[in-house]
């Protein structure tokens, strides 16, 4: 598959979408000032509905249903080439420059075709086609936000947190932080065993040998610390947000309400109240992921490779009847 590059006609700005409700724009720092909006042209963009032919270089996409829609993006289940079935995700334009839309989706491409991993979604196929953007991505059943809302045997937390930790540490060894770890972006494929497949790489960053970066655009429910404390964010976030899945995985519950305000949320979250919870839980596996959870990145785990040392050392993985090893 070619690298993506600058197709299409000249800038302009999307007509559509909704505000953005859930991300937040990080604010500037002092010293630092954003371009002033300047007047473009406007397209308007029809999405695509069932029965309707997206059509690629690869052959043609025949859209079968809406398989779900969040902030920045629609995924369509069709049949495609060789009669497959596939995740087409489009990058929803949200009233944002095409530039934007442009470069997030070229961005998504060229990093998930980087990072081909067993827990990884595939990506197959990447094209445009009036005026929006798509990724031909492998179907998974479902995401994890499936699993949650009874407690899951701790078996069974362990077995996906180590297909989690493995796809982290991956991304992490080629100097990338995901940054959005929730559960809509973990997907489950079953096969003899639940198969986790990290997907959404739309607001992924790449280190370059930095320890940290400051992200333009934060997910409010899974904020680490050092997001909401500096503004920034880095590999151990990364580990804080599969803190927060694990808890929610092992309690049925997440770690911080869903409908907190938001100066409520930062306030838990800078009060640390997602590891007292995480300690409350009193086991080993508690204890665990109340170390993911710790306030200052230097008390959490360094790598996702010593957390699964630690995981695998529990009595509810060394004595598991389910998920041996082959
Ligand atoms: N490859 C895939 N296979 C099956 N379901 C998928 C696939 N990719 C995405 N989905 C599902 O489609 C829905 C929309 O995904 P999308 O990535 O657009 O939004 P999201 O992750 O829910 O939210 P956000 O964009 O705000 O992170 C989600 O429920 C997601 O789990």
């Amino acid at each position: 598959m070619a690298a993506p590059t600058m197709i299409g006609p000249p800038p302009m700005s999307y007509r559509e979408g909704a505000p953005s409700t859930s991300m937040q724009a990080v604010p500037m720092p002092a010293g630092f000032h954003s371009t002033p909006a300047m007047a473009m042209p406007r397209i308007t963009v029809q999405y695509p509905q069932v029965g309707a032919i997206l059509t690629s270089a690869r052959g043609h996409y025949e859209v079968q249903s809406v398989v779900g829609s969040g902030e920045f993006g629609a995924v369509y289940e069709c049949v495609g080439p060789f009669d497959q079935v596939y995740a087409v995700k489009m990058i929803r334009p949200a009233n944002r420059p095409y530039g934007e839309v442009h470069a997030e989706w070229a961005r998504e491409v060229q990093r998930l075709m980087l990072l081909r991993h067993p827990n990884v979604v595939f990506i197959y196929d990447a094209f445009e086609e009036n005026f929006l953007y798509y990724l031909a991505l492998e179907r998974c059943d479902h995401p994890l936000t499936a699993m949650l809302g009874h407690p899951m045997q701790e078996g069974l937390v362990i077995e996906l947190a180590r297909q989690l930790l493995a796809a982290v540490q991956f991304l992490h060894d080629n100097d990338i932080v995901h940054d959005d770890l929730h559960p809509g972006n973990v997907l489950i494929s079953h096969a003899d065993r639940p198969i986790v497949k990290i997907s959404d790489f739309g607001i992924s960053h790449e280190l370059r040998g930095a320890p940290a970066i400051r992200p333009n655009v934060v997910h409010h429910k899974i904020m680490a610390p050092e997001v909401v404390a500096a503004g920034y964010t880095s590999k151990q976030s990364d580990l804080y947000q599969v803190g927060l899945l694990l808890y929610w995985m092992l309690t049925g519950t997440p770690a911080l309400a869903l409908e907190l305000p938001y100066q409520e949320l930062i306030r838990q979250v800078g009060g640390g109240e997602p590891r007292r919870r995480a300690e409350q839980i009193g086991t080993p596996l508690g204890h665990l992921i109340a170390k993911m959870l710790r306030r200052r990145e230097v008390y959490r785990y360094t790598s996702a490779r010593e957390v699964w040392a630690d995981l695998r050392a529990l009595p509810a993985w060394q004595n598991r009847d389910l998920f041996r090893a082959k």
